[in-house]
């Protein structure tokens, strides 16, 4: 079995937490199913501006061209988030990595899981079978265009633009993954304001030609947000660009339950990183109370990318069925107090349950940290 070299960049706040237990379960299922990971780890974010007064070392963005692939934590500080004044700043870490390796669509997939849908705020019954799948493209628009502020502060601008060919590439991946799916894509934008997104429209819909099994249809991306949370379902493949994905998918989270469920993966022609969507969540740093699941997840997309299907499918039962006796976190259950860590091993026990029984009594051995097991 060939071995997967897997850059692993735990970041800040939760980032470190989670990707720590993370990188457990995929030596857990190295063992069960034979795989070989040769994990490395570098620093990224505020950790990499302390330590380096650089957000991305370049041997940093070395290990991850090297890598088979990237498994990414979080970034972000409040000491630079607060400060207007910061030259350097831990997210331009983040945004340099996913420019360099070319990763061009983010792909965050959504659903509202049977046994959370009392746990969510929006109705049962607007929420029950969502199963979405959101493509935002993550390496041009807003956060890489041309930005300035000025020295007394008294004005600033950032710019968006978009080339047909950035365009293209992520639209093509949107309808490829419709045709495996509902055969939807909707494309949010502003084009009744925004050039580039009149662009998007006129682009997407060239495209679309080509899948004639597949509809398309346009919202607008202010009615898209409230959709979203009416009426989910409607919803199969979401296209978008980079700032309105960012947000509509923080948004979207609300339906499975917790943003700390949700997974995703960013991918490139040559380099592909898996990370959650949510942030470095620093007023739980330490605290041992962060979902580990939009990480776990991350993990299994990461092992899909891979060609190691098995393992991806196990680490999604072991989560479903975490998620299904109520062993999470207490994001999605208030009473709970399971830990970022017991969360991990009920997961673990299950894998080994499920695949390894020899192992499961050696379950203390193969686990690199110790803590409680359910
Ligand atoms: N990909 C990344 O590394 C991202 C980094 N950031 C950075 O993270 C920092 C904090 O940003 P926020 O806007 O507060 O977003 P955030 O995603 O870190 O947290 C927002 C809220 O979501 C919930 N949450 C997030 N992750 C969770 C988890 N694993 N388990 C349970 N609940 C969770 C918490 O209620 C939290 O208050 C900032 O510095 C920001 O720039 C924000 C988004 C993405
Ligand atoms: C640095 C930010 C753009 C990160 C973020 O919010 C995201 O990718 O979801
Ligand atoms: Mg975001």
């Amino acid at each position: 079995m060939k071995t997967h070299k897997i850059a692993v960049l735990s970041g800040d706040g939760i980032g470190p937490e989670v990707v720590f237990e993370t990188v457990k379960i995929l030596k857990v299922i190295e063992k069960v199913f034979d795989y070989n990971f040769a994990f490395e780890d570098a620093l990224i974010g505020a950790i990499a501006i302390d330590e380096t007064g650089n957000p991305l070392p370049d041997n940093t963005l070395q290990l991850c061209k090297d890598a088979d692939a990237v498994l990414f934590g979080s970034i972000g500080d409040p000491k630079y988030d607060n400060d207007p004044n910061a030259k350097v700043r831990p997210e331009q870490g983040l945004l340099k990595l996913r420019k360099e390796l070319g990763l061009f669509a983010n792909i965050r997939p959504i659903k509202a899981y049977n046994s959370l849908l009392s746990r969510s705020p929006l109705k049962k019954s607007r929420i029950e079978g969502t199963d979405m799948v959101i493509f935002r493209e993550l390496i041009n628009g807003i956060y890489f265009g041309e930005k300035f502020t000025a020295e007394d502060f008294s004005y600033a601008y950032d710019t968006c633009s978009y080339s047909r060919a950035d365009i293209e590439q992520i639209a093509h991946l949107a309808f490829q993954e419709a045709t495996k799916r509902r055969k939807k894509v909707t494309l949010v934008d502003k084009a009744n304001v925004l050039d580039t997104s009149r662009l998007w429209r006129k682009v997407t819909t060239e495209i679309s030609k080509e899948y004639p099994d597949v509809e398309l249809d346009f919202l607008f991306v202010d009615n898209a947000a409230m959709q979203l949370i009416l009426n989910p379902k409607q919803f199969d493949v979401i296209l978008t660009e980079n700032m309105f994905g960012d947000i509509i998918s923080d948004e979207g989270s609300v339906i499975g339950g917790s943003i700390g469920l949700l997974p995703s993966a960013s991918i490139g022609l040559e380099n592909a990183l898996f990370e959650p969507i949510h942030g470095s969540y620093p007023q739980a740093k330490g605290k041992g109370i962060a979902n580990p699941m939009a990480s776990i997840l991350s993990a299994a997309m990461m092992l899909r990318y891979l060609g190691l299907e098995e393992g991806a499918k196990a680490i999604e039962d072991a989560v479903e069925n975490a998620i299904n006796n109520l062993i999470v976190t207490s994001d999605l259950d208030e009473t709970s107090d399971y830990s970022t860590s017991v969360v991990a091993n009920y997961v673990i026990k299950i894998l080994l349950n499920e695949h390894d029984h020899d192992s499961y009594f050696n379950f203390e051995n193969i686990m690199m940290g110790k803590s409680t097991i359910i």
